[in-house]
């Protein structure tokens, strides 16, 4: 029996202006999953972790990309997938998207290779339809490309893959649960024509930052007239981290995703370091337990590694 195991890594989604379009791939957390190909059919998923998930294929993200992806197959394949979780569902880091991008890029190893990066950001899309009621790749482009993602069309897919100026990254995790579900649910459905203005002008400016590796002008980009406003609502700590992180050099950042988790980048590691300090600070006093990061932008995307037996 052929196996691999796979590194997830944690992403960032929307990278604060770019709602749906934006996203980068982290070094830490990642995690751990283990797939073997075999000859009896179907998919057993067993979790090594502390996050009680669902084992029905059909009930858990990675299951349902893997059905996905084997509707395309001739082959009555079968998996065994071990998943050694890291990052906590519903953290707002992507905990969803690492599943589902994961187990679609093990079994395309295992397969031969047969299937495209975009082909496979289209089977893990359905996991996070399950996940989050709608089909968003924000989370699974990175993990799957590698960097940092746009997504210029979501049908037909379109997505470019940018590049950055070297950049740490400072991220908190207050150990609330934010599901993506509910945190899309109380978004208005409507935009002011100046609020869209400002929104597309922020994230123009991103993206040219960094492709640029302006700095001045990914910080001055950092900014959400829309979604943060309301999002924000529901993380104790917000505004206080944030404008702190900005005061002590950060180039700026906002909610992770649909939160809860909160990102800030920055240009030098001692300033994430500071940064990181903030937010202990912060979330010490406020008593909610946290977990900190301070890591970098994962170029590579998710890691194979074929396993000999
Ligand atoms: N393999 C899986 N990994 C993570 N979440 C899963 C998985 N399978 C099913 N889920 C469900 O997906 C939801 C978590 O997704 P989501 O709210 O998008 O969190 P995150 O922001 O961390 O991705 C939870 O309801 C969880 O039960
Ligand atoms: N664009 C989505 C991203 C959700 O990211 P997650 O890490 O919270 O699953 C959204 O903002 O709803």
């Amino acid at each position: 029996m052929s196996s691999v195991t796979v590194h997830a890594p944690a992403t960032i989604a929307n990278l604060v202006c770019g709602f749906d379009v934006l996203g980068l791939a982290l070094n830490d957390p990642y995690d751990v999953m283990k797939l073997s190909i075999s000859e009896t059919p179907g998919i057993r998923i067993q979790h090594n972790d502390v996050y009680n998930l669902p084992t029905i294929p059909e009930q858990n993200v990675a299951g349902v990309s893997l059905l996905e992806m084997m509707q395309e197959l001739d082959s009555h394949y079968g998996f065994d997938l071990v998943i050694e979780k890291h990052i906590k569902p519903g953290s707002g880091l992507g905990s969803s998207a690492a599943s589902a991008a994961g187990v679609v890029v093990a079994a395309n190893h295992l397969l031969g290779n047969i299937f495209s990066k975009e082909d496979l950001v289209r089977f893990a899309m359905a996991g996070e339809k399950l996940a989050s009621g709608v089909k968003h790749a924000d989370n699974i482009s990175p993990g799957i490309y590698g960097g940092i993602t746009l997504i210029r069309s979501i049908f037909p897919l379109d997505i470019v893959s940018l590049t950055a100026p070297p950049m740490y990254v400072a991220v908190v995790h207050p150990q609330i649960e934010v599901k993506t579900s509910d945190a899309r649910e109380i978004l208005r459905k409507e935009v002011l024509l100046k609020d869209a203005i400002k929104q597309w002008g922020n994230i123009a400016g991103l993206v040219a930052g960094f492709m640029k590796n302006d700095y001045g002008l990914i910080s001055r980009s950092l900014e959400d007239v829309i979604i943060e406003p309301v999002r924000s609502m529901l993380i104790p700590g917000f505004d206080d981290v944030k404008k702190k992180s900005v005061d002590a050099g950060a180039l700026g950042g906002g909610i992770s995703g649909s939160g809860p988790s909160i990102f800030m980048l920055c240009e030098e590691k001692n300033t994430a370091l500071k940064v990181e300090k903030i937010m202990k600070d912060i979330y010490d006093n406020t008593g909610l337990k946290y977990h900190t990061y301070v890591t970098t932008i994962n170029n590579e995307g998710i890691k194979v590694e074929v396993n000999n037996h």
